[in-house]
Parts: C-alpha cells; structure tokens; sequence
C-alpha cells in the first residue's frame, strides 16, 4: 500500500518521514495553505529524497504553464489536482507533462460526489477522495464516511485522505480498501510542522497491515 504524508516544508523532515516508510511526500503549492512551499523550498526537500520516493505537488485551480513550470522546477514526479480542474484539464495537463504521474483530488460530501469519480478515471493515474469542508481545500483533518466506502472500487489505483491519524488508521483500513493512504494534520504538531513520533507511531500500526 501507498503511504503519503502531505504538507511537509522542512528538508530534515522530509528526510526522516521516508526513512520511516513513506512511499510519498506532498508539498502544497497552494498559496493560501498554511503549509505552502515555494519551488526553492520544495527542491530543498526533494534533494534530500530517495529516487523511489514520489514527489507530490498539490495545486488548486493553478494554470497549466504553472503547474508545468513548479513541476520542472521543484524536481516532482507528481501532480495532485485538488481544486475544481476538469477531465478535460486533466487531459490537457497530461499533454502538457506526460511522464508524470497525475493525481485528482475530490472532496467527498455524500454518493452523489463518489458518482463524479468515473469521469476522471480514464484520465488521471490515481483518484484521491478528500474530506468536504465549505471553507477549505484541504488538510481539515475531518474525516470521511467509511461506511460509504466499503465497496468503492473505481476503476483506478485510489487514494482514502481526511482525517487520518495513528489513531484511527486501522479502523478506516478495516473498513476500506484504498491502495493508499494521505494524511496530513493527524500526524502535526502545527500546519506543516510534522510530528515525527506521530509519524513513526503511524508506521508502527500499519505494520500488521503489510505483514
Ligand atoms: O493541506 C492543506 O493545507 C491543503 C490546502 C489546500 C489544498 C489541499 C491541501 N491539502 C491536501 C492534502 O492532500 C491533505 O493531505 C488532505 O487534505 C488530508 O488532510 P488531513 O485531513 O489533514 O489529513
């Protein structure tokens, strides 16, 4: 399974979640993210990867010239569209960077939004369902109705996000089936400041999901 920690600004950081056994690391490319990092700052964090790490920029509704331009520059292997981007941007944007991996993000409110996920299926590598919050985009920490989900099979690899936490990981994987997993302020001690000791308590309770 797919292990993503999000939101991480701090090279040290980055370093050390990966050592712990994160396949992905996020960096929020979105400016009014309390956890934004400009292109310098995520280089600083890539340079210090393993190649078999993914590197995941996040956008929301950014230009296609943009997303291409902080792709290129930053050294990411990933782009996650986390805004209101549609298939045929996703489309677009696969023409405009095709070796790179495209994700998109849908925040999820009720079945009636899990019935959008199919229009993107044939378009994007990876689908990623996010909690719905009226205010913001993204690491809410809310979580998401698992009950919901229990059959969700979309057509594509899948990521579950929202709310996860050392915590309730195993609860949600008891329930769910993704084939990864994104969290970001369950395992933060403030925006972009991750907690380490959450961090390796997290790897410590999934090892009885990969053994
Ligand atoms: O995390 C943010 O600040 C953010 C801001 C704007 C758009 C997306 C954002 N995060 C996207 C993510 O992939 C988070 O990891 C995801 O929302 C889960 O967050 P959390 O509920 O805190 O685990």
């Amino acid at each position: 399974m797919r292990i993503k920690i999000c939101g991480i600004t701090q090279p040290e950081q980055g370093k050390t979640i990966a050592s712990l056994g994160a396949t992905a690391l996020g960096f929020m490319c979105v400016p009014s993210s309390p956890r934004y990092v400009n292109v310098e700052q995520i280089r600083a964090v890539v340079e210090q990867l393993p190649e078999n790490v993914d590197k995941i920029g996040v956008f929301a509704n950014a230009s296609l010239e943009e997303i291409k331009q902080t792709v290129l520059d930053s050294g990411l292997t990933g782009a996650q569209l986390h805004g209101d981007e549609s298939p045929e941007f996703v489309l677009q944007l696969r023409e405009y960077l095709p070796d790179v991996e495209i994700l998109k993000a849908l925040r999820i409110r009720g079945t009636e939004d899990l019935e959008k996920v199919s229009s993107y299926t044939n378009y994007v590598d990876t689908v990623l369902l996010d909690a719905y919050h009226p205010q913001q985009l993204g690491g809410t920490g809310i979580t998401l109705d698992w009950a919901m989900l229990e059959q969700f099979s979309p057509g594509c690899p899948w990521f579950l996000a929202g709310g996860l936490t050392p915590d309730n990981i195993l609860d949600a994987l008891n329930q769910v089936h993704p084939n990864g997993i994104d969290l970001s302020s369950g395992v933060e001690r403030a925006p972009g400041d991750k907690d380490l000791d959450k961090v390796a308590k997290l790897f410590e309770k999934l090892k009885v999901v990969s053994s």
